[in-house]
């Protein structure tokens, strides 16, 4: 299957850009891979812009990651890097990819400075509890004025601010994607600037690898002759080879066997705690594995319709709806990498309204594996509009 074995010399990593659309995400995705293959071909790739952010429906050899993530090792770190989409329609991907980042490159161009999407995915990373973000002022070529420069920082910084974050300690390095990826050795080394001020201001995370192992299933890769494979960032635990595992959600609970582990087309023995693995599974056919399962140890994780959360409505200022909700509302969940429709309990409550926490209960149309302290976003129309954490298991 595997040509070649998964080394792990330098901690791993998940990291991803965001922010709005256009503002250079996937350029500056490319050019890191640029600048980085320079410095050390023997670990980096150059990967070109429409190289990223392609995912096969099906793999011919190998059990290929989804390609929407590249890899690429600074000296100290190994990183896997998604390249999250820009655009309001895919905000519902930036959530469940944002969900298992230990950091995020927020792009923002010097040209137009914070955007409403910029906004809406710092918001994001708040409410899924992506830890660190460092700030790559983009297109930093195109602004003459250094005062330009700086007034564009300081509302970055306050925006940072205004939704948790250490606003006046995060790295804002002035990079151009588009000019490193031509060359241009000044803004080359403002790649190199970038990747420093990730290294050191992201510290490595403490995982946990003594939990139950549990992966959520982010794609289903079929591999001809040998079966099906899923993929997806592990979120604790570890997995050797050969282990059973049982499938969980949106249907009857499945149980199978791990015969292949993956990493980067590279073969493991065992899948950990904030690996981007790829897992064959034995004797499943590819229609009875999806997206939005969970591959955990058998027994750990059970699926639950019903359950009680502490939900935060959004205020209006944060993006969220401009009128209240009342017991007849039925929005969609986000758990990991699912979304599944849903009606609510409220109890004595009348109305919920904007910028509110309330206890409530919820019921979903289709079981999802949960577990107390699961957070999970609620949308409506294309937007966020609440956030919650479940405090109670149900049927
Ligand atoms: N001048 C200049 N242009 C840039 C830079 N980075 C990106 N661009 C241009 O900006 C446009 C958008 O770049 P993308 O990398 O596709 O932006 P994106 O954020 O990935 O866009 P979406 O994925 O659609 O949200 C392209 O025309 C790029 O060539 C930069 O540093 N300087
Ligand atoms: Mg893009």
């Amino acid at each position: 299957m595997a040509k070649s074995q998964f080394v792990r010399t330098k901690p791993h990593l998940n990291i991803g850009t965001m922010g709005h659309v256009d503002h250079g995400k996937t350029t500056l995705t490319a050019a890191i891979t640029k600048v980085l293959a320079e410095r050390d071909p023997s670990v980096n790739q150059f990967v070109a812009f429409d190289g990223i952010d392609r995912a096969p429906e099906e793999a011919q050899r190998g059990i290929t990651i989804n390609v929407s993530h590249v890899e690429y090792e600074t000296a100290t770190r190994h990183y896997a890097h998604v390249d999250m989409p820009g655009h309001a329609d895919y905000v519902k991907n930036m959530i469940t990819g944002a969900a298992q980042v230990d950091a995020a490159i927020l792009v923002v161009s010097a040209q137009d400075g914070a955007m409403p999407q910029t906004r809406e995915h710092v918001l994001l990373a708040q409410r899924v509890g992506v830890p660190y973000l460092v700030v790559a002022l983009n297109k930093a070529d195109t602004v003459e004025d250094p005062e330009l420069l700086d007034l564009v920082e300081l509302e970055v910084r306050e925006l940072l601010s205004d939704y948790g974050f250490p606003g006046d300690d995060v790295p804002v390095v002035r990079v151009s994607g588009l000019k490193a990826l031509e060359g241009d050795p000044t803004w080359t080394a403002a790649i190199g600037d970038l990747l420093d001020a990730i290294d050191g201001y992201v510290p490595v995370p403490v995982r946990e690898v003594d939990q139950p192992f549990l992966m959520p299933i982010e794609n289903v890769v079929t591999i001809s002759g040998r079966g099906t494979v899923v993929t997806g960032a592990v979120e604790r635990g570890s997995l050797k080879l050969g282990d059973r595992v049982e499938v969980v959600g949106l249907g009857p609970t499945l149980t199978t066997t791990a015969i292949g582990l993956e990493m980067f087309g590279k073969s493991l023995e065992s899948a950990e705690a904030g690996d981007n693995a790829a897992v064959l599974l034995r004797g499943v056919k590819r229609d009875e594995v999806r997206r939005g399962q969970v591959v955990t140890l058998p027994g750990s994780v059970q699926p639950h319709r019903k359950f009680r959360a502490t939900l935060h409505a959004l205020s209006t200022a944060e993006g969220g709806r401009h009128t209240p909700f009342a017991a007849d509302y039925r929005p969609q969940f986000y758990f990991r990498t699912t979304d599944v429709p849903g009606g609510i309990d409220l109890g004595e409550i009348a109305l919920v309204m904007p910028g509110d926490t309330v206890e409530l209960g919820v019921e979903l149309e289709r079981p999802v594996a949960m577990n107390i302290g699961l957070g999970f976003a609620v949308r409506e129309g294309g937007r966020t509009v609440a956030a919650g954490t479940v405090t109670e298991l149900l049927d």
